[in-house]
């Protein structure tokens, strides 16, 4: 790994190991990316400006053009605006302090005055119009950056935001918005000064040719301090990005209603208080050394600023007392020197936050690239219209970075359409991720889907999305209405009552609808004013409906009975042999070998092996792991209780 000279290696607290199981700093960052240093080089960051102020122009041109260009012009006449205003100054000293008597001298000045004048008015007209376009586009500019970013983030395949480096991309790129909100004030600044600096060199030049070095010297220093200060900053961020959200994470957990009960009854207010205090303290930590080096990177920098001022002004005086230079025009050099003494300032300072902005906008253009790269797959094959069966041929699967055992090995099973589908076997066995495979959300490493002939790898998978309707484990609880958790199921489609109604009628839903305050119109969600909070049960018949709504050809229903009572999972089973009846396939997961008894076709799976398939009449007559597991569930019913003990 490459290091930054002078990077102390990261305090590590206590709480992060017992919280997190150790540090949490992205240390690879600037590895990952060999040119990040390059970027914060006084010289790359130079050569950089005129691409930067191009992304934002044309950000803000995507955001709103007429305002964008209000900016633009606006800016350009204050700039060349300043340029008279300085010429102005030049003539009316020249006139002021030469010449017979005072009445005739101000006369002869009073039009450069008078220029001078209109040209402040101008100015003033200008930076009214100015703030009020950049007003109008900063906002726009964000919501055009954020939109992209979500959009292309929730495009992403699954594989790829379970990813831990395209995770850490997503994290830093969300800032990358706001910079380039920042970036249009800074950019706007930029030009401003870079136009009235070239207007105060050029007059400087003219008065004398020594007098541009020294101003340049005059300024050199804060560049290398503001400079040295954000590449710390960004440098900082980048490492700590992940205990930062760490500590958003505790503070959430704290306020957040799913965790309060468990907060109250086992008292874990306090260790969690405690913990957010001590990583809270390991990053005051870093903020006090970053403000540690830039009080005396700025100690520094004002002694050489010092220095160079000091200079600049004894050449001036030297010029003066030496007869190579006029009173007049001295004047006109001091206030030229001021002027462009504090637009090269104000240039380095802007150049240096639109610098800093841009890296972080840098982010978030290299997660809209790597999220095109990772998005799913536009187009390809269409499926059969009306397929017979889908087959797994030797289907083999390990989720990323999990290099010990894949979680589905060598698989090749049938899953005949219009059946009732049932997959068993113990937790951990692999039943959750076939059906992930099964739905396209991850792509076999090994081995093949087919759709009677077609291989899901090559098939269009938003039509393939189009035929799944899934009921997962944790299938999103959205904190919405009743209605929309429904209704969800298929968003792009009209949303029509009858539909709904058809949707809770089929999911035996309709209680539950019928108990909730409003209706389908209650909010969902405890943490808004009018929230309603629904039992486990509730929520799965919810889900099932969300389901039913969806009207997918295939359904996946992964441990629909977990949360219900004995009767709520007799009539949800009912309902769903009932969809399997109007030639819907089912396919489902449950533990509830009971329920299993109607399917159509049993498949066991066994450390993510399939090890038996059958009818469950066959598979209970074969006396295996199937038979084997129905054995130890009927006999917890039949099993004697144990007598009570004598006291
Ligand atoms: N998103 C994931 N990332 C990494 N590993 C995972 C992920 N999901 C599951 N696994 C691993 O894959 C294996 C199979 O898990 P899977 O969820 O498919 O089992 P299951 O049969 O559905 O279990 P259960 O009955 O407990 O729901 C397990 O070892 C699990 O740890």
């Amino acid at each position: 790994m490459r290091k930054r000279r002078g990077t102390p290696e990261p305090v590590v607290s206590g709480s992060e190991r017992l919280l997190f199981g150790g540090p949490l700093r992205y240390d690879k960052g600037w590895s990952e990316h060999e040119d990040a240093i390059l970027k914060l080089s006084f010289r790359a960051m130079v050569v950089r400006l005129p691409g930067m102020l191009a992304s934002s122009l044309r950000l803000a041109l995507q955001a709103d053009a007429p305002a964008a260009r209000i900016v633009l012009a606006a800016e350009a006449v204050r700039g060349g605006a300043q340029a008279v205003s300085l010429l102005a100054v030049n003539s009316a000293l020249g006139r002021l302090l030469t010449g017979p008597d005072i009445g005739q001298r101000l006369r002869a000045a009073a039009p450069a005055l008078l220029a001078m004048a209109a040209v402040s008015l101008v100015g003033v007209l200008l930076r009214a119009a100015s703030t009020y376009a950049i007003g109008r586009l900063e906002p726009k500019v964000e919501r055009v950056a954020t939109e992209l970013y979500l959009e292309r983030a929730a495009n992403v395949e699954l594989a790829a935001i379970e990813d831990h480096a395209f995770h850490k991309l997503l994290d830093t790129a969300q800032y990358g918005a706001e910079s380039a909100r920042r970036m249009i004030s800074y950019g706007t600044r930029v030009i401003g000064a870079l136009i009235s600096l070239v207007a105060a060199a050029g007059v400087l030049a003219v008065l004398h040719p020594v007098l541009l070095p020294l101003l340049v010297t005059m300024t050199l220093p804060s560049a290398w301090s503001a400079l040295t200060n954000a590449r710390r900053r960004y440098e900082s961020f980048h490492v700590w990005v992940q205990h930062a959200r760490a500590g958003r994470l505790i503070s959430h957990l704290l306020t957040e209603p799913a965790a309060a009960p468990e907060i109250r009854v086992h008292g874990v207010g306090p260790f969690l208080l405690r913990h957010f205090r001590s990583m809270s303290e390991t990053a005051e930590a870093e903020q006090a050394r970053l403000s540690r080096l830039a009080a005396r990177t700025g100690l520094i920098a004002a002694g050489w600023t010092g220095l160079a001022t000091l200079a600049t002004y004894a050449t001036l005086g030297a010029l003066l007392l030496a007869g190579a230079m006029a009173l007049s025009v001295a004047g006109t050099a001091v206030i030229a020197i001021r002027t462009g003494a504090s637009s090269l300032d104000t240039l380095v300072l802007e150049i240096n936050q639109l610098h800093e902005e841009a890296l972080f906008v840098g982010d978030l253009q290299r997660l809209y690239v790597e999220a095109a790269e990772r998005a799913i797959p536009a187009g390809g094959e269409a499926l059969p219209e009306d397929p017979k069966e889908i087959r797994f041929e030797h289907v083999t699967f390990g989720y990323p970075g999990d290099a010990a055992r894949p979680a589905l090995d060598d698989v090749t099973l049938t899953l005949p359409l219009g059946r009732i589908i049932a997959l068993v076997g113990e937790n951990g066995s692999g039943k959750s991720t076939l059906v992930k495979l099964l739905a396209g959300l991850y792509t076999p490493d090994r081995g093949r889907i087919l759709w009677d002939g077609v291989d899901a790898a090559r098939a269009d998978r938003r039509l393939l999305a189009e035929r799944i309707a899934m009921v997962a484990q944790d299938f999103k609880r959205w904190p919405f209405t009743a209605r929309v958790n429904v209704a969800v199921g298929r968003s792009a489609v009209p949303m029509t009552e009858e539909r709904l109604a058809m949707a809770v009628t089929e999911a035996g839903a309709e209680e539950v609808v019928a108990d909730l305050p409003r209706g389908l119109d209650t909010l969902l969600a405890r943490d808004f004013s009018g929230g309603h909070e629904l039992s486990g049960g509730q929520w799965q018949r919810l889900g099932i409906a969300r389901a039913a709504y969806r009207r997918g050809r295939v359904l996946i229903v992964d441990e629909p009975t977990a949360a219900l009572d004995a009767r709520a999972e007799l009539e949800v089973f009912e309902k769903i042999r009932a969809l399997a009846g109007s030639g819907q396939t089912v396919v489902l997961i449950t533990h509830r070998l009971a329920s299993v008894r109607h399917a159509d076709l049993v498949h066991v799976l066994e450390h993510g092996r399939l090890v038996e398939s059958g009818t469950p009449q066959e598979l209970l007559a074969r006396g295996g792991v199937y038979a084997e597991l129905y054995a130890l569930q009927a006999e917890q019913f039949t099993a004697k209780v144990p007598a009570p003990r004598p006291s």
